[in-house]
């Protein structure tokens, strides 16, 4: 893909964010308006969601949104005290996931979603950094829906921050080092918004 333009005036726009011991690439519409609207209505209607419980501290605690996993049938994928086996690959999941493949340069065989139905859902501080995922993953977010607000944080010092709007639409692409120095989170907001689905493809070592 072109980068044409500055970021003021060409939407398009899209590129390589450079940080400390990490890399991003964020393409803001890489799925135009229809698309995303048609993947957006179908994916809440046709995606198993589930409201999943970690352990915290000796007691179980509602994730503050809805989940689901979907991949090849050999990958199941460890964090926060569960395992989840994936579902099969959906058409339309397919069809994202060939999309966006070639612009990461790698493939993907799974793929955790999130659906956060108001402000008041979110995602805490973390980092992609599970064993099965390796040094250097390769992680692919796709963006449906309200746009929110993707906070990094480099895990050394807390004050180094970079932080984006993930819009409707949009793919950002996480690489690098960028797991092993920096944490990100999608906070909750006050304002009143429509849902959102993340939906971040994955390699996991089988
Ligand atoms: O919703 C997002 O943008 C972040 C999702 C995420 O960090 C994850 O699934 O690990
Ligand atoms: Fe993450």
């Amino acid at each position: 893909m072109s980068v044409q333009g500055s970021f003021f005036d060409d939407q398009h726009a899209a590129g390589d964010i450079s940080l400390l011991n990490g890399e991003l690439a964020y393409y803001p519409q890489f799925f135009n308006k229809a698309e995303s609207d048609d993947f957006m209505r179908i994916l809440m209607d046709t995606i198993a969601w589930k409201q999943e419980s970690m352990n915290m501290y000796g007691k179980q605690v509602l994730f503050p949104r809805l989940m689901a996993w979907y991949g090849d049938a050999a990958t199941s994928y460890g964090f926060s005290g569960n395992t989840f086996s994936p579902q099969p690959w959906t058409p339309e999941l397919l069809n994202i996931c060939n999309r966006i493949t070639p612009v990461s340069g790698k493939p993907f065989n799974s793929v955790l979603l999130n659906l956060y139905r108001n402000g008041n859902d979110s995602m805490g501080w973390h980092a992609d950094d599970e064993p099965e995922l390796g040094l250097h993953p390769v992680i692919a977010s796709v963006n449906f829906g309200a746009t929110r607000r993707f906070i990094l944080r480099y895990k050394n010092d807390h004050h180094l921050k970079h932080e984006l709007a993930l819009q409707h639409g949009s793919l950002l692409i996480m690489k690098g080092s960028l797991q092993q120095y920096w944490e990100h989170q999608v906070p909750k907001t006050t304002k009143e918004i429509t849902g959102r689905i993340n939906l971040t493809f994955r390699f996991i070592t089988p």
